[in-house]
């Protein structure tokens, strides 16, 4: 399906996709293209990469799909800086997790025969790098795909086989709407558990460390909060006018529960608590 595949950013998400890959016997050669050398020279050791060039140019020569996966605000930087050297049919796609910010810019960073294909696949962990990659992260789960009116149809068809031979349902959507999805659904939650650690840690008026005392709701709860600082940057900064949304309607639901709190009002509270738990209870 695809002869060379070039990964740039081999961590958790390119190298479970190329594990993927190579596993479905969907895939030729994989070159890993990272700027941490020790990252690439782990990938190759593990398995999951055929060999490794540090210079993104170089390293893309005869690829016939790149997969761009660093943070956020580095992939319309990496790609502008690939999009010169790359042969007419590539296409250039990606697992950013903030998709208008992506690719309004890449789109039209393409010189003229070259594709891009936003994509963003909804599976991952608190973890990093290489190590930390997989080839069943994205089996049975969605990766969503964003083409626009620009995109072109073959490398949009090319990029969606990419993501059901690595084992996930792809639906399209819109960049935006993805982006206010995701906002509610991944944003918020993170957000929130980044500002739960932060506030627990600062509570100090017991005068010890009130985290060391913490069981299995706090640690359940806050796991995402282990996730990285700089991937999260940049989703903040790229998502930011969805993600204020998404915190000032949470607000709203954590001052009607303090409201019910301070009134004491039983039947409300049980009320609150049921509906949440049906909820929650219905997706797993
Ligand atoms: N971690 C998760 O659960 C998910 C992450 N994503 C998205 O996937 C992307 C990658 O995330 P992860 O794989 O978790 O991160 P990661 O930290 O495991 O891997 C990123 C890799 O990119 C490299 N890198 C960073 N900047 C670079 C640059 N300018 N040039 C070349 N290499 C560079 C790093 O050295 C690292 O090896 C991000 O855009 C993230 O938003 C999407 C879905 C889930
Ligand atoms: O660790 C988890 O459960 C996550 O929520 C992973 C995750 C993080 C960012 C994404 O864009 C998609 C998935």
């Amino acid at each position: 399906m695809i002869e060379r595949l070039a990964v740039i950013g081999v961590g958790l998400i390119g190298g479970s996709l190329a594990r993927a890959l190579r596993e479905a016997h969907a895939v030729g050669e994989i070159v890993g293209i990272d700027r941490d050398e020790e990252n690439l020279r782990r990938g190759v050791e593990l398995g999951v990469l055929d060999r490794y060039v540090v210079d993104p140019r170089e390293g893309v020569q005869g690829a016939d799909v790149v997969f761009v996966s660093t943070p956020v605000c580095s992939i319309p930087t990496v790609v502008a800086e690939i999009a010169p050297v790359l042969k007419p049919g590539t296409i250039v796609t990606d697992g950013g997790s903030v998709k208008e910010f992506v690719v309004a810019a890449c789109e039209n960073l393409m010189p003229e025969g070259v594709h891009f294909v936003g994509g963003h696949p909804i599976s991952g962990t608190e973890h990093s790098g290489v190590q930390a990659s997989f080839a069943t992260l994205y089996q049975g789960k969605r990766s969503i795909v964003t083409p626009t009116e620009k995109t072109d149809p073959a490398a949009l068809e090319k990029v969606v086989e990419m993501w059901r031979r690595a084992g996930c349902r792809v639906p399209l959507m819109d960049p935006v709407q993805h982006d206010r999805m995701l906002a509610a659904i991944s944003h918020l939650p993170h957000m929130v558990a980044y500002s739960l650690v932060n506030a627990v840690d600062g509570y100090d008026r017991f005068g010890g460390d009130l985290l060391a005392f913490t069981a299995g709701g706090f640690r359940d709860f806050t796991r995402i909060a282990s996730s990285d600082p700089v991937m999260w940057r940049d989703i903040a900064l790229t998502n930011r006018e969805a993600i204020l949304e998404t915190m000032d309607f949470f607000a709203g639901y954590l001052a009607k529960l303090r409201s019910l709190v301070e009134a004491g009002d039983a039947q409300a509270l049980e009320a609150f608590f049921l509906n949440s738990k049906q909820k929650r209870d219905a997706i797993l």
